[in-house]
């Protein structure tokens, strides 16, 4: 299990995590999500030891990292980085961890195995591609089969069937009972592999809930109509009952609580001309844009508003 409680961590007189209180429980995948910049890699830094807290604390099991017997035993951490050095093959980067964290050289080839990087193990990482690398990361995480997983952004750079791999990964070490804490900025992963979700922005905590519960209560399945027209056909809807929302996009509504059809055969009796329609099933996508807008735009802007 992981604790993050009142975590704050400041560089200079920026702060990078801002009050951050949340638990990861296992036996399920914890989603962690925020824009970029939103301190995710931070926390994760924190929590394994790697950055020290301004204030509040960061437990793994109870203890901060640097308090934990034998680490590699209780966590094992995918960052994107990468541990090994690039002139060592995948076998003696693992058996030099394992000798230096007392786990048995038998595990070396237990790990390759599941990773799938047995036939590829006495190769160079230099010359790893970065699916592979991804893989001895993983083999990395899992040498000392801790019951805890930290994984930064692990579909990043991975092909279709690395990301396929990778998410299968991550849901049978959850259902085998561990504590797996993945970050990700893509929605589409996280909606995909995570059971719970942490959301951060500009270091602060967003929401912490079950992604089903962040879907129901952040987004609507709803028709989404382009037209030249807009204010002419948001008065009809309206009048007929449906909620319409006018986006900044020209001539951009959002229509909540009518099927197309009906919005269609509407625009059609008004005379008001559809250049599109689509509807929009309820997403995290969605969710996570009404919840973090404003975080998102702070992220793409690089500045407080
Ligand atoms: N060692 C450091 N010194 C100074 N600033 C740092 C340091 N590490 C991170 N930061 C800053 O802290 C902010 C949060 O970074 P962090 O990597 O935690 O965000 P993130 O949510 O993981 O985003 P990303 O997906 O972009 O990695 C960034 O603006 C970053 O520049």
């Amino acid at each position: 299990m992981l604790t993050v409680r009142e975590l704050t961590k400041r560089y200079g007189d920026r702060t990078v995590v801002d009050g951050l209180t949340f638990t990861v429980e296992p036996g399920r995948v914890t989603g962690f999500l925020g824009p970029n910049g939103a301190g995710k890699s931070t926390t994760m830094r924190v929590l394994l030891g790697l950055a020290a807290p301004t204030s509040g604390e960061a437990l793994v099991d109870g203890r901060p990292y640097r308090d934990l017997d034998r680490p590699a035993l209780r966590v094992g951490a995918l960052l994107s980085t990468g541990s090994a050095h690039p002139g060592r093959t995948a076998r003696a980067h693992l058996r030099a961890k394992a000798v230096g964290t007392g786990v048995p050289r038998s595990r070396v080839e237990e790990v390759l195995e599941q990773v799938g990087l047995s036939d590829a193990a006495d190769r160079r990482v230099g010359g790893y591609s970065l699916g592979m690398r991804q893989r001895l990361g993983v083999a990395d995480a899992l040498l000392g089969d801790p019951g805890v997983l930290v994984f930064d952004e692990p579909v990043n750079g991975l092909d279709l069937d690395g990301v396929r791999w990778m998410r299968a990964l991550v849901r049978r070490m959850a259902d085998e009972g561990r504590t797996v804490f993945v970050s990700s900025h893509l929605m589409s992963e996280m909606e995909a592999v995570a059971d719970h979700l942490v959301v951060i922005g500009r270091g602060r905590l967003i929401v912490d809930a079950p992604l089903t519960e962040v879907i129901g209560a952040w987004s609507r399945t709803h028709v989404e109509v382009r037209t030249p027209d807009p204010g002419t056909l948001r008065e009809r809807l309206e009048r007929r009952g449906p909620a319409v929302r006018v986006e900044d996009g020209p001539g951009l509504l959002r229509v909540f609580g009518a099927p197309a059809a009906e919005v269609g055969d509407l625009a059609y009796e008004a005379g008001v001309r559809v250049h599109g329609l689509l509807t929009r099933e309820a997403s995290l996508e969605q969710a996570y844009l009404e919840l973090t807008g404003e975080a998102v735009e702070y992220g793409s802007t690089g500045g407080a508003r």
